[in-house]
């Protein structure tokens, strides 16, 4: 897994001694505040609020919720201390139905828990160490996508246009970003000319938090509303797309961001091709297709309220799904730390791969 990239400056779940220090997502890009969280009821809130969003950042955050809650506990033995484990990975599992990577990182701090001969104050240790051993490798695998993704990148004579949809950046996993990793990779190649950001309504994940980044680091960004992606495409602005996901079914199927389906007919149509990064803990070796995707609902006050104004007339009944599902023969490639794999592909790539 190469790990060679420079990996910036934004990591949104930080270990601080003890408590986790969040970047506030829901503050930027008017305010970057740092919001402390020490204990694993607040961790929930931060994840059910979007204060840490993103598959990957939902992942580690949730790493860092178990090691609070099991610093929680006040009895002293092991089987009280399992079952209060257990409490504090269920509050967590029910913050959001669709980012695989929470269950998988609950999942894995669960397994590390499981050390019999360990004494109480050596479980707490070796689950901080495991959840920041998880924060390490995600900022490593998404550095590995970055570098294989510039691979499958259209070998252009000029630099590349890049559109992506709502933030798969840094912001969105423990650091570096998956589909803005990839972005990243080019800008440091050389082989960038400009990131085209759709806003992502309803809650403005590209205008607030990829643009944010892409100032950052002075990566050229183009903002557009959500309506612009088919005519950009139409009009030959754009070379390619790279969006994150949030699960991936075994036959290559993503959920991912409302608004990435609609994305990817229009890619398409114009025949550009349109990739998916994700790191394999996205990928859910338990379902088949996208079928079986749960897909979060959220408050229809996403929908109605911008800023502080209300859009829209009392009266208007509202659905708020918070993600969709793109089918496998839209996706051109599926880029990940272990390479880059057709959908049809996938689930023997990753199974041989992976060993
Ligand atoms: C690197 S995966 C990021 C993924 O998560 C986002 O959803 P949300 O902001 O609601 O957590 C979006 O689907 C991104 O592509």
């Amino acid at each position: 897994m190469a790990v060679t990239a420079n990996v910036g400056s934004i990591f949104p779940v930080v270990w601080a001694g003890d408590r986790v220090q969040l970047i506030d997502q829901t503050r930027l890009p008017e305010q970057y505040e740092l919001k402390d969280i020490t204990t694993a009821a607040e961790m929930a809130t931060a994840i059910r609020t979007m204060i840490v969003r993103g598959a990957p950042a939902i992942g580690v955050a949730a790493a860092f919720g178990m090691v609070l809650g099991a610093r929680e506990y006040r009895g002293s033995d092991r089987e009280g201390f399992l079952a209060h484990l257990e409490n504090v990975a269920s509050e967590l599992r029910q913050t959001r139905p669709t980012a695989v990577n929470l269950f998988w990182a609950i999942d894995r701090m669960l397994g590390a828990a499981q050390q019999p001969t360990a004494t109480l104050e050596e479980l707490q240790q070796h689950l901080l160490e495991t959840a920041q051993t998880i924060a390490r490798e995600d900022v490593q695998t998404c550095q590995a996508i970055g570098e294989n993704g510039l691979s499958v990148l259209p070998k252009t004579p000029e630099k590349l246009r890049l559109l992506t949809h709502c933030n798969a950046g840094a912001l969105a996993t423990a650091g570096y970003g998956t589909a803005l990793g990839v972005v990243r990779a080019a800008w440091a190649a050389g082989r960038l000319e400009r990131v085209y950001a759709d806003e992502t309504r309803p809650r403005l994940q590209g205008a607030k938090l990829t643009a944010w980044e892409c100032v950052q680091e002075g990566i050229p960004v183009t903002l557009l509303a959500d309506t612009m992606a088919a005519h950009c495409m139409q009009r030959g602005m754009i070379d390619a797309v790279v969006v994150g996901a949030d699960r991936i079914a075994l036959n290559g199927d993503t959920a991912n961001k409302i608004g990435t389906y609609s994305v990817a007919l229009a890619a398409k149509a114009h025949n550009i091709p349109f990739f998916v990064a994700a790191p394999l803990s996205t990928i859910d070796r338990k379902i088949a297709t996208g079928a079986e995707i749960p897909i979060e609902e959220r408050h229809p006050q996403e929908i109605y309220q911008v800023g502080f104004s209300r859009i829209t007339p009392a009266g208007v009944d509202f659905y708020n799904p918070a993600f969709d599902v793109t089918p496998a023969y839209l996706i051109s490639g599926i880029i990940t730390e272990l390479g880059v794999f057709a959908p049809a592909d996938l689930a023997q790539g990753i199974g041989a791969v992976a060993g």
